[in-house]
């Protein structure tokens, strides 16, 4: 068997890619991470010549070695079929002088489900050999919580359970997690925010006596969240599935770099266009988009990292996090695997609340990413001027990243900016970004009113929610989610 991933903290003991799947996050509290990422090139010309699935296919063959072809050849057909909206799944569009990766044609309307309807193939796989009931544990604030209910939802030998924010998500969010029928599902808010989620999801992942618990009854635990590299490897593919996209239809020469533009709070969207650069991308420049939540912008700028902060409310709720797990992998592959360093940082992390990067390794990584802040004014003065310039309408998330990549100076590469989620997900943000009081009005009543604003149409997935009957209305103190989960292992298994 190929052993090829270890923790981020340490390499004392590797597992297979199917393992690392199946254990969702390693046992020192570390990210799985694979050494082979720069042996492991992908051929682009063959990329520029196919279309996503078989880029899919070429992309999990490389990061994930110990899966047979036919094996993700099946797992690529079920993730990438009908029940995506658009033929290219993520189809690249103008936007000006730059272009929109629209991610959010899939089930849930957002990037996730690019990874999370193969998250759940790739596990079926890896537990096929094991044996085991596994429970996806998933903390969300606002988009994966949907996204890995819709993909884990009456998965054989599958529970998931989703803790959300109660309060800090978007009405239509919290309706698409509520509302989520299935047997195997559990869907619980919690008082606090998506760090108090977070964290205590990697508290239970950790809690021996617990996890002993549940082997007793055959149940092992693992992630949906991007700490799971059955999560980060898929959104490798929409990388060079847009590189591709823009060589077939001209507008950059094979070779060329180019930029790209991601708003991002967890740091794993913006970590696999790091990865799809390491596997021979063109990308000379990533470009880490904040929300009034800078933690990750302060750290690009400033190379302290300092989650000691106060938390904002944004109209972006899924970038509104202040612990931005991926940054892990990142600090391992820049300093060319020093898990001594990477272990120590987060040890400083979770006793301080903060850690200092030495600076050589702060250049390393500037020599890729740069970064940029968009508070809530200027997200929605975004939204407006695309709509009313460009007749494009874009979702808050979206204006973050477009907002600063407009503030970024021109280098000549063609820019990527990764639309993650419909606009309709947050229609009253948008709504009123375009100049409309939405005082009184719910959320249907504000999508109702952006179509006929705008001519365009709500995805049916969303607009279907207002008949939707709300089957979940739990709510616990961050105490409380380990009971919450056992329970829900209980009720789905035993
Ligand atoms: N933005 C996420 C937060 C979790 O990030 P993930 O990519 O690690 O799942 C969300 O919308 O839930």
């Amino acid at each position: 068997m190929t052993s090829l991933y270890h923790s981020t903290r340490s390499r004392g003991a590797s597992v297979t890619s199917k393992q690392a799947i199946l254990a969702g996050i390693a046992p020192d509290g570390g990210l799985y991470v694979s050494d082979a990422l720069d042996q492991a090139g992908i051929d682009l010309s063959r990329v520029c010549a196919q279309g996503f699935s078989e880029t899919a296919l070429t992309v999990l063959r490389t990061l994930l070695p110990d899966y047979t072809q036919d094996e993700l050849a099946a797992c690529v057909g079920s993730a990438y079929g009908s029940q995506w909206d658009s033929p290219a799944i993520c189809p690249v569009t103008p936007l000006g002088d730059d272009w929109l990766l629209e991610l959010y044609h899939g089930p849930t309307c957002a990037f996730k489900d690019v990874a999370l309807q193969m998250l759940p193939q790739l596990m079926s796989v890896a537990r096929a050999g094991d044996g085991h009931d596994v429970m996806i544990v998933c903390a969300t604030s606002g988009d994966t919580g949907k996204a890995a209910l819709d993909g884990f939802s009456g998965v054989p030998h599958t529970g998931v359970c989703v803790f959300y924010p109660d309060g800090k998500v978007s009405d239509i969010q919290h309706l698409q997690m509520v509302c989520q029928p299935g047997d195997n599902v559990a869907v619980c808010g919690i008082r606090g925010t998506f760090d108090d989620a977070q964290g205590e999801v990697k508290r239970i992942f950790a809690d021996r006596a617990l996890t002993g618990r549940l082997a007793g009854h055959g149940v092992v635990l693992s992630s949906a969240n991007s700490i799971n590299v059955g999560r980060l490897a898929p959104q490798v593919t929409y990388y060079f599935d847009a590189y591709a996209q823009l060589v077939r239809t001209g507008a950059v020469g094979a070779g060329d770099e180019v930029e790209f533009c991601v708003p991002t709070g967890n740091f794993g969207d913006v970590l696999a266009g790091y990865y799809a650069k390491r596997l021979g991308l063109p990308v000379c420049r990533l470009i880490v988009a904040s929300n009034a939540n800078d933690v990750l912008t302060d750290f690009l700028t400033t190379g302290t990292y300092d989650r000691r902060r106060p938390f904002h409310k944004t109209i972006s709720p899924s970038m509104d996090i202040l612990v931005s797990s991926n940054l892990e992998r990142l600090l391992y592959f820049a300093s060319d695997g020093d898990c001594e360093l990477v272990a120590s940082l987060m040890g400083e992390l979770a006793e301080k609340g903060a850690y200092t990067v030495p600076a050589a390794l702060m250049d390393k990584i500037r020599a890729t990413f740069s970064c940029g802040r968009a508070s809530d004014d200027e997200t929605r003065a975004t939204i407006r001027s695309c709509w009313e310039d460009r007749h494009v309408l874009i979702d808050p998330h979206t204006a973050v990243a477009t907002c600063v990549l407009e503030r970024e100076a021109r280098t000549g590469a063609a820019r990527v900016c990764l639309s993650t989620a419909s606009p309709y997900k947050f229609s009253s943000d948008v709504l009123e970004a375009l100049g409309v009081v939405v005082t009184g009005m719910n959320g249907f009543a504000c999508m109702d009113a952006l179509e006929h604003l705008t001519g365009t149409v709500a995805p049916t997935q969303l607009s279907s929610l207002r008949e939707g009957e709300v089957l979940h209305d739990d709510v616990c103190d961050r105490e409380k989610m380990a009971g919450f989960m056992e329970s829900a292992c209980a009720r789905v298994f035993l």
